[in-house]
């Protein structure tokens, strides 16, 4: 068994984490200010990749309304990338207007799904994506996929690893320079994670592809572990947990990025990210929310 030497990890607590925030602590919305600081903070601890906002229909997700606010008003720094997720043309000129330095566009591998979170079918969301991508590519900026529900769907239940290798081939094809790979709602085990890679696998190169694992059943350390055995490299992650997605009802947060620099740091995998100064990060927001840390080794190792 091989494990990379180096794994990037991709931040999603600005937006993912926050997405679905119903904070009752700022009635509703997360000041803009307490994100850009998120982000500030963040920005400090070695990380490379934050998605920091999504331009999404404010009237879908009001948590994300102030995108622009958040994207213009980020104090940038040399070597890391912001990126904002997109969903339709209009979210992608909005990014760029306010200087995203990546964008990700997002489907799933479930029509149920997609329909309750999109509006639209796959075969829609893909060719909404078209203009996109090619709108990306003229500002010369690189636009990542996702894939959600890759292993099972909150509507329809299990979800073929095919299914989940077509769309994510469609999203390479189309010029995806990288698939992140949803296990939307955590029911994915170690091993319907391998199988799920495998088919991807076989289409699209193992260090394009990412693992976007939520911990809703507790599955995601091992879930992680058992795609880092396959060779992937990328792993997107959130700090103290935060996080779940609108459209998936009951679905908890990211994985804890602390608990996974925990397990690469084990594994002896470099990541270029600093675990004491994540765990200040991830007590900071989480009081900011007056919600639990949802990192286990946060908790285990104390402020
Ligand atoms: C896709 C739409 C817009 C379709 O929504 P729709 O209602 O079908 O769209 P529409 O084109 O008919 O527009 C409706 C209204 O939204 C506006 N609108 C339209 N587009 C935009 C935009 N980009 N930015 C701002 N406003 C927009 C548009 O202008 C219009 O405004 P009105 O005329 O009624 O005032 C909607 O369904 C939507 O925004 N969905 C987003 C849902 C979402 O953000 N989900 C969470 C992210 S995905 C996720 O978390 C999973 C992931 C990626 O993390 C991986 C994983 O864990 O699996």
């Amino acid at each position: 068994m091989t494990f990379p030497s180096h794994v990037k990890l991709v931040e999603m607590s600005p937006r993912d984490g926050l997405q679905n925030e119903s904070s009752d602590v700022f009635e509703g919305m997360v000041p803009t200010a307490i994100k850009l600081e998120l982000i500030e903070r963040l920005s400090n601890t070695g990380l490379t990749h934050i998605e920091a906002a999504s331009f999404v229909s404010p009237k879908w997700v009001p948590q994300m309304a102030d995108a622009s606010a958040v994207m213009q008003g980020i104090q940038r720094r040399d070597g890391i990338i912001y990126s904002a997720l997109t969903p339709n043309l209009k979210g992608a000129e909005n990014a760029i207007a306010s200087h995203a330095g990546e964008i990700a566009v997002f489907s799933a591998a479930s029509e149920a799904f997609t329909e309750k979170n999109i509006n639209c079918s796959i075969e829609e969301s893909l060719s909404r994506f078209e203009p996109v991508i090619e709108l990306a590519k003229a500002h010369n900026i690189p636009v990542r996929g996702y894939v959600s529900t890759v292993l099972g769907c909150p509507y329809q239940g299990e979800v073929s690893p095919n299914e989940v290798a077509r769309v994510a081939k469609r999203l390479y094809d189309m010029g995806c320079y990288e698939i992140s790979l949803g296990d939307t709602i955590g029911t994915g085990t170690p091993l319907s994670a391998k199988r799920m890679l495998e088919a991807v696998s076989r289409d699209i190169p193992i260090n394009k592809l990412a693992a976007h694992f939520h911990d809703t059943y507790g599955q995601a350390i091992a879930n992680l572990y058992a795609v880092l055995e396959e060779g992937i490299g990328i792993i997107d992650a959130s700090v103290a947990g935060l996080g779940g997605c609108p459209y998936a009802q009951g679905a908890s947060g990211n994985v804890a990025s602390e608990d996974v620099l925990y397990l690469l740091q084990g594994l002896g995998i470099e990541t270029g990210v600093d675990l004491d100064q994540l765990i200040t990060t991830g007590y900071w927001i989480s009081d900011q929310l007056k919600r639990q840390n949802g990192s286990k080794v946060a908790l285990a190792k104390g402020r």
